[in-house]
């Protein structure tokens, strides 16, 4: 595809002759009389003068794309408008959200907290295996916990608000639509833009079954702000948002029973990733309950206000709430978009663009969560700068989706950068596979971690063909997961070979030294012959 055209060195030429072009167009429309001049302004070209247009960009959504794309456009020189809803801590469709959106107000700033704040209460037993004395039982405070979490996403909200006035984007407070390739309405208010970008997010998708939308039926938006510590809580889901909040909220006391219809958690992982994990959160004591499917909630009539949870396979769990995490739908309902030709996968909601994050429309781009690419911030992020650059830089550039780092901050924490071994194997025909489970020297001595304490890590290597000692898999289930899987992904985006892990000098004594240390494969996976008939 061609670059979208945006200001460039010949742009004071392009603008004379587009305005005497205009000049013509207009005087031809007053002959034409009012019908025809109506016509020419509902439909000005692409090649249409910046000046003729409210902005240059006018992004819908003020989450982690919409806001990055925002300030980076405006650093080139771009006149740029934002819509965004006012802040509330749970969302709503139409009239709640916020600057910073999902990640910052109710996603993985707000999760992260909770989690760091539940993972003291193994700190604290560990200290005991350590020889820590303390008396009398720790208790949370979840009140006091969920105050202080809501008062800092409302503060770091207010600080995406002065970055976006700081890069001069003009906020506009309120639900945008999309009237024509080139016009937005925000609450009524019509704006006219030369690029338009969708960066609305996704919301929390909730199967219909019956009793699903009781009270005390929970989305992660609502477990993010509870009044009170559930007693007993069920999870249907298991994906990142289900391990998560599983681990967080048992972290925190509750009896946890986790509803997942696959065998595993996290489909898509590496199958040693999704076994260990699987293991690991039942020897924690959070309730596993595997190839389950949610039937039904229901509100016990007698006692005190307890939910009957009931599976298609005949489990029945009485608690306190029940969290649906399964998965989440794009914000593409009501925009507008099919009305301007943009296109939206019947199935998913999701707006097709191309490889410059391109609608159907030339003039609508669209990125973020609300695309069917990765639902990651850093992902997001990465969208927003090519696309500022793409239409405002001077230079089109594509995001790469190769080598992105995820991690799952369950406890124990799971993180990956590159291929599982399935897709290893898939692509590369024959990988050697290193893997090792051991227990930290920390946890040598006696810590409460049931469950935690043994690390997985395995590091996959190409073993046929041009990349042949290539590493192009690093996965690890264990403390700190996140933070050392980040540091490797560097190495995985640079092409390291299997060889400069092991000549790299191990730092000692730390868990991460074991990536240096893999000397001898633990298995050649094939891919399998295709049988011959
Ligand atoms: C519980 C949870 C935990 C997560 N944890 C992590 C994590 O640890 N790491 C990670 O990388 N990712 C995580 N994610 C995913 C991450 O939050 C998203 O990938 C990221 O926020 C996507 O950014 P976005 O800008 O596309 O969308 P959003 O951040 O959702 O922003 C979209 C914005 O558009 C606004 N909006 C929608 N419609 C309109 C309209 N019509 N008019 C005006 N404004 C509108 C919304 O209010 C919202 O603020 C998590 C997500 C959840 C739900
Ligand atoms: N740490 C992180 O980076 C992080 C954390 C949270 C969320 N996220 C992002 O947000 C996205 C959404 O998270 P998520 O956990 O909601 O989605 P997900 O796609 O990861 O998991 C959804 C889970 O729900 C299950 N499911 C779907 N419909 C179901 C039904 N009707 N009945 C029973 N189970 C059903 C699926 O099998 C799956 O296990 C993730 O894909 C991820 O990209 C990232």
């Amino acid at each position: 595809m061609e670059a979208p055209e945006g200001p460039g060195p010949h742009r004071r030429t392009q603008r004379a002759l587009k305005l005497l072009a205009a000049l013509g167009l207009l005087s031809l429309g007053l002959c034409a009389g009012r019908w025809f001049l109506l016509t020419i302004t509902d439909s000005r070209a692409e090649n249409d003068s910046y000046d003729s247009y409210d902005y240059d960009l006018f992004t819908i959504g003020g989450g982690s794309a919409g806001v990055r794309l925002a300030r980076f456009s405006a650093k080139y020189g771009a006149r740029v408008g934002l819509a965004e809803l006012p802040f509330a801590v749970v969302s709503d469709k139409h009239s709640a959200g916020g600057l910073g959106g999902t990640c910052v107000i109710r996603g993985c700033v707000p999760k992260k907290l909770l989690v760091y704040g539940s993972q003291l209460h193994d700190e604290l037993r560990d200290a005991r295996g350590y020889g820590w004395d303390f008396h009398g039982r720790p208790r949370i405070n979840w009140r006091r916990l969920i105050a202080t979490k809501n008062k800092e996403v409302a503060r770091l909200s207010g600080k995406y608000r002065e970055l976006l006035n700081d890069a001069k984007v003009d906020v506009f407070e309120g639900y945008a639509q999309v009237l024509s390739p080139h016009m937005v309405s925000v609450n009524g208010k019509r704006v006219t833009a030369k690029y338009i970008c969708v960066a609305t997010g996704s919301r929390a998708s909730v199967p219909k079954i019956p009793g699903s939308t009781l009270p005390g039926v929970l989305t992660s938006d609502d477990a993010l702000n509870l009044s009170h510590l559930p007693r007993r809580i069920v999870i249907v889901g298991g994906g990142y948002i289900a391990m998560e909040f599983a681990s967080f909220f048992y972290g925190y006391g509750s009896e946890v029973h986790l509803v997942l219809r696959a065998d595993k958690p996290l489909r898509g992982f590496d199958a040693d990733v999704r076994a260990h994990l699987h293991s690991a959160l039942q020897q924690r004591g959070i309730h596993l309950h595997a190839n389950e499917t949610p039937a039904s909630i229901e509100r016990r009539k007698l006692g005190w206000g307890e939910l009957i949870f009931r599976t298609d396979q005949g489990t029945v769990l009485e608690v306190d709430n029940v969290m649906f995490a399964t998965g989440r739908r794009p914000n593409t309902e009501e925009l507008g978009l099919e009305a301007v030709g943009v296109e939206v996968d019947a199935l998913s909601g999701k707006i097709l663009v191309d490889k410059f994050s391109r609608t159907t429309v030339p003039s609508i781009f669209a990125i973020g969560d609300v695309t069917s690419r990765r639902s990651l911030t850093p992902v997001a992020l990465m969208e927003a700068t090519a696309l500022s650059e793409t239409l405002f830089g001077g230079r089109s550039r594509a995001p790469t989706y190769d080598n992105v780092p995820s991690a799952v901050f369950s406890q124990p924490p799971v993180a990956t950068c590159g291929l599982s071994e399935a897709e290893a194997v898939d692509k590369h025909g024959e990988v050697q596979v290193f893997m090792s489970r051991f227990k930290p020297l920390k946890h040598t001595m006696p810590t409460g971690r049931a469950g935690q304490e043994m690390v997985l890590i395995k590091v996959l290597v190409a073993n046929r063909g041009r990349s042949a000692g290539t590493v192009v898999g690093v996965h690890m289930v264990g403390e700190d997961a996140p933070e050392i899987v980040q540091a490797l992904a560097i190495a995985l985006s640079a092409g390291a070979s299997k060889e400069q892990f092991d000549q790299t000098v191990a730092l000692h004594p730390t868990v991460t030294e074991e990536f240096c240390t893999l000397r001898e494969a633990t298995r050649i996976a094939k891919r399998r012959q295709k049988p011959k008939f």
